[in-house]
Formats: structure tokens, C-alpha cells, sequence
């Protein structure tokens, strides 16, 4: 008779979170809003999405203020069929519960992959790093095109099978380049990334684009905004750098913050330290910034973020 190995006690394994074992099921749908704050909210959605014959998975809700202020909510529900039903179910939404509340909304289906566009100049690990991540199945994305203004890292792109577009782009050809950019994005994509894209992007080609974009800064915001962070904190004697992922707007890396993060440091690091210690935090800021951003989790609130 053979006796089982004796069982120590200890961390069980982690599940995995529902959203990853479903994220690939047909009928797994998410659905964000937000609105002015009043009693009836949770009610009206659980009932519309139960008269739909959904069920809910997971719910988080955020209320800005007591009272008067902005309710933001996050839905995760499973309904068979969602492929077939799911612009019905939209129409249906707007016409009753958002038009009631007046609400802001967008209910996706966690199957289908939002189309993705990565923007580079020169420096490789943040690109790269979504990549990888990507063919790994960490960001559960499409990305159609990466575009940059240097052609350096055209053949590391193109071994992830993946387009690569040289657009030379520079402050005395913007508006030209920027012109052939939205050429390649407009209708094709749900989200541009900039991946240490080293040129400011004009408010025309923000109202242009037609999709969020998101940046990663390479400090801790809203410190050293603008170009060149590492040097600037290596001669402020900082003790902590760090990276911050952002939703572009027209005023520079100002935009609503999604995550940051930061290493220690100190005197006996010089400015390249500085650049090489940066590099993982910046990589590991942005890849959660677009996990979340693709997980439907981030509501914007003003110029700040609300991740569920
Ligand atoms: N409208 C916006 N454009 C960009 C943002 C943003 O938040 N809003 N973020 C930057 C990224 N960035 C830092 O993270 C940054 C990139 C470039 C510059 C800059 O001064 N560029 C010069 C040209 C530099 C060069 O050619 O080497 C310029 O464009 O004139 C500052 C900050 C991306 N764009």
C-alpha cells in the first residue's frame, strides 16, 4: 500500500482571476459606465442585464462624492449568445438605462481583442516588451501596426510578424507626418500606445486619430515632464525614479495618470543607472497600464483615473 506524500500546509495555488479563464469565452461581456450619482443605478443595470438573461460575474462601483457626485461602475457578465446579441443589447441599453441616467457607456465582448497601434523612435525594451508579453498571451491584443519615425528596430518588429511603418517624423515635418500616421491608424485601430515616442502630438492629430493613446513617461510624474527626465533627476540627487503611463492630451504628458511606479536609488548611480534601472520600471508600468486599459478598467474622472 503506498501512502501519500505527507501534505504541508501552505500558500495554496493562486487561482487565476475569473476574467482570465473567461477572457477567451465567447459570451463574456463587459460593460463600464458613469453618470451623476443617484439612488437606482445598481438596480436598473443588474435588472436590465438580468431581464437580458445575463448574469453577473463581477461588479465594482465608485462613487466621486457623497452624494451629487459622478458614479462610475464596471460590469462583467456571462451571456450566451453575446456575439449574436451584443449591438442589440447595446441599442437596447441606450434606449433605457442610459437614456434614463443619462449615462456614458461602452459594453464590450471580453473575446474579441481591441486593435492595437505602437508608436517607437529608437529606444526598444517598452516595444518590445509588449510584444513579447503579447505572443506570450499576458495582453490579450491585436497589434496591427507598429510605427516610428527611425527605421532602427524595423527587423526586431518584423520577427514578431508584425507591420512596421517608418514615418520620419520631426518638429519641422509634423504636420506631414502626422498626416500619413492617421492615414495608416484612422478606422483601423481601438488604441495607440507610444512607446518612448520621442515627438509631441498635436491636438489635430488627437481629434484626428479616433482612439485613445497612451504614453509612458520615463519619471514619476509630475516631476521632470518633458524630455530628458533621467539626466534632470540624476542632477536634482533624487532618491526615487520612476515611470508613469498616461492618456495623451495636448498639454505634455499631463494627461490622466493610469499607473506609476518607482526603484530607489542614490549617489553611487550616474545618469545611464539611472536610464538602465528606469528601463524595468517603465515596462512594467506600461504593460499594466495597457492590461488594464484593455480590460476595460479604466474610467477617466477629469484629468484622473478611476481602474477598477
Ligand atoms: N501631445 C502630447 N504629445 C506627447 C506626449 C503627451 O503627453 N502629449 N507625451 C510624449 C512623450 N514624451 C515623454 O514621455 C516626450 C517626447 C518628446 C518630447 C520632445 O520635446 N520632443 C521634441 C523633439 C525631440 C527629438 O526630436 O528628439 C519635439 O517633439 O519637438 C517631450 C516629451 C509624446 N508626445
Amino acid at each position: 500500500m503506498t501512502t501519500a506524500p505527507p501534505t504541508t500546509a501552505g500558500p495554496s495555488t493562486p487561482s487565476l482571476p475569473s476574467t482570465v479563464s473567461s477572457a477567451h469565452d465567447g459570451d463574456h461581456g463587459r460593460l463600464l459606465i458613469h453618470c451623476a450619482d443617484r439612488p437606482g443605478i445598481v438596480s436598473a443595470i443588474g435588472t436590465f442585464l438580468a431581464g437580458a438573461g445575463a448574469n453577473i460575474v463581477t461588479l465594482d462601483q465608485f462613487s466621486t462624492a457623497e452624494g451629487g457626485g459622478t458614479f462610475f461602475q464596471r460590469t462583467e457578465f456571462h451571456l450566451p449568445g453575446l456575439t449574436a446579441t451584443r449591438e442589440e443589447l447595446e441599442r437596447s441599453f441606450a434606449a433605457t438605462v442610459a437614456d434614463e441616467f443619462d449615462m456614458q457607456f461602452t459594453l464590450t465582448e471580453a473575446r474579441k481583442p481591441k486593435r492595437v497601434a505602437i508608436m517607437v523612435s529608437k529606444t526598444d525594451h517598452c516595444v518590445l516588451d509588449l510584444l513579447w508579453r503579447n505572443r506570450r498571451g499576458e495582453l490579450d491584443m491585436n497589434v496591427v501596426m507598429v510605427i516610428s519615425n527611425h527605421p532602427d528596430l524595423a527587423t526586431d518588429v518584423r520577427s514578431f510578424g508584425v507591420p512596421f511603418f517608418h514615418v520620419p517624423a520631426t518638429r519641422d515635418n509634423r504636420a506631414e507626418a502626422e498626416a500619413r500616421i492617421l492615414d495608416l491608424l484612422r478606422g483601423n485601430v481601438d488604441l495607440v500606445v507610444l512607446a518612448r515616442y520621442m515627438q509631441i502630438i498635436t491636438p489635430t492629430f488627437l481629434e484626428g486619430v479616433g482612439a485613445p493613446l497612451i504614453n509612458i513617461h520615463h519619471s514619476f510624474l509630475p516631476a521632470f515632464i518633458g524630455a530628458g527626465p533621467y539626466a534632470k533627476a540624476r542632477e536634482r540627487g533624487v532618491k526615487l525614479i520612476g515611470a508613469t503611463a498616461h492618456y495623451v492630451t495636448a498639454d505634455l504628458d499631463e494627461g490622466p495618470i493610469i499607473e506609476q511606479d518607482v526603484v530607489r536609488v542614490d549617489h553611487r548611480q550616474d545618469t545611464p543607472d539611472l536610464v538602465r534601472m528606469g528601463a524595468d520600471v517603465e515596462r512594467a508600468v506600461l504593460s499594466r497600464a495597457v492590461r488594464w486599459h484593455l480590460e476595460d478598467r479604466v474610467a477617466v474622472h477629469g484629468n484622473t483615473t478611476i481602474v477598477f
